[in-house]
């Protein structure tokens, strides 16, 4: 019988030939990721709770400190110095303050054919280079950081077999919030949602990252985009092998198919307080905003701040709003400085913050205040996501949320301004 790509993988990583959805193996993991989210109370676990505390192989290990950057009170402070002094003493990769980790983790470590595990749930995001990157609890976390091992119920696949291109205006953040309003925020529980066909490969690699990295919001396992060219050639461009580029087989198994042609696609908003209450950006009526934010693992690239930047060249944000901007790496930072696009952001009166988590997160930075109204490319929307529980957080594209900055209300961007 034929494997689809996250079989394959998963074979890969319990070195056995062939594997089929529904049966349990124990996997060596590839890589683990964990960020300053949890990574404290990983650590707390690891003292207090093991008998003969190891590492099995700190170099398969990388700790991001990306979601309280820099630290906003004196808990948090505490927390970062546990998780500094624990990666010290024993030899693990830190980042801080770097970047979110996902894209920390895209741009320096993830290969195709992997299985990397991460204290986090957009873990999922891997799959646009063609790996398995899926979300652990830190418990399950502690026992594969020990023993290099963990295991895995094998997910049926759910294909997304697309077709066409996204038209101008229109972008994979509109698709993949599309896609999760067709589905439904369970509509992929547990699955693997594989993204395939030729409207797949006519997606670029930040495009691929933004699909797969909302994956989990439609409950699943992770998204795989099969890997092809692009992925060999972004690998490459930064040093990295592209091996084990694995596609389904012919006769793999699939619990459904669905067809999606891209060309149908239009720019959506997803409504407070389900990331599923998905509407056309232009029926979502008149609804005054108090803050943007352009950022997150989602939609903090080059790719989206070239596209807010377009836009707002030689406008400025409305006096009632809030522009917060945070890349997401200082790559990204450092690439848009280069470009003059920050130049672009401060001179419209938008606030640009340090490559981090910020807004998205909702604990650090621009958090919101009660009644106020949130249009965010950050990856959720639930009650009080960005603060006060009374609160209402809108998603949208980069264009939308851009637009929207300069309109002081939800409004899609107007063709000439991209
Ligand atoms: C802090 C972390 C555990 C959490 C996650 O798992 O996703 C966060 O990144 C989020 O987006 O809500
Ligand atoms: S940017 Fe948002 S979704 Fe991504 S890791 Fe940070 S808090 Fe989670």
């Amino acid at each position: 019988m034929g494997m689809t790509i996250g079989e394959k993988i998963i074979a890969r990583a319990a070195k056995v030939d062939e594997v089929h959805a529904g049966e349990i193996h124990t996997i060596e993991v590839d890589r683990l990721m964990s960020n300053d989210g949890t990574t404290h109370l990983t650590i707390d676990m690891y003292h207090n709770d093991l008998k003969h505390p190891k590492i099995a192989d700190k170099d398969k290990i990388v700790f991001i400190m990306d979601h309280n950057v820099p630290a906003e009170n004196p808990k948090t402070a505490q927390a970062h110095r546990k998780m500094r002094n624990f990666a010290k003493e024993h030899g693990i990769a830190l980042y801080e303050g770097k970047g979110v980790c996902h894209q920390i983790m895209v741009e320096n470590y993830v290969c195709p054919g992997e299985f990397i595990m991460g204290a986090d749930s957009h873990t999922c995001t891997y799959g646009a280079l063609g790996a398995f990157g899926t979300g652990i609890g830190c418990t399950d976390f502690l026992y594969a950081m020990v023993t290099g091992q963990s295991w895995v119920l094998v997910p049926e696949t759910i294909r997304f077999e697309l077709t066409g291109k996204l038209r101008k205006g229109v972008y994979a953040r509109d698709l993949m919030l599309t896609i999760i309003g067709m589905v439904g925020a369970n509509g992929c529980n547990y699955k693997v949602m594989e993204f395939a066909g030729e409207g797949a490969h006519n997606l670029d690699i930040d495009e691929r990252l933004v699909l797969c990295n909302l994956a989990v919001e439609a409950g699943a396992k992770t998204g795989i985009v099969e890997p092809d060219e692009k992925v060999a050639e972004y690998l490459e461009s930064r040093g990295r092998k592209a091996e084990n580029m694995f596609v389904s087989d012919e006769d793999a198994v699939f619990e459904k198919v669905y067809h999606i042609n891209l060309d149908e696609i239009e720019p959506v908003v997803a409504r407070p307080h389900q990331i599923d209450d998905v509407v056309p950006a232009d029926e979502v009526g008149d609804v005054r905003i108090d803050e943007a934010f352009l950022g997150s693992c989602n939609n903090g690239r080059i790719e989206e701040f070239r596209v807010a930047a377009s836009i707002l060249k030689g406008k400025k944000v409305s006096d009632h709003v809030r522009f917060i901007i945070a890349p997401a790496s200082n790559e990204v930072y450092i690439q848009a400085l280069d470009e003059g696009l920050i130049d672009i952001f401060l001179d419209a009166g938008a606030m640009v913050m340090n490559s981090n988590c910020s807004v998205c997160w909702g604990s650090c930075q621009g958090v919101i205040g009660e009644g106020e109204v949130l249009i965010s490319t950050g990856t959720r929307n639930f009650k009080g996501r960005a603060g006060h529980p009374d609160s209402f957080v809108y998603l949208g594209s980069a264009a939308t949320v851009t637009a929207s900055a300069i309109a002081g209300k939800i409004v899609t961007a107007k063709e000439d301004e991209e």
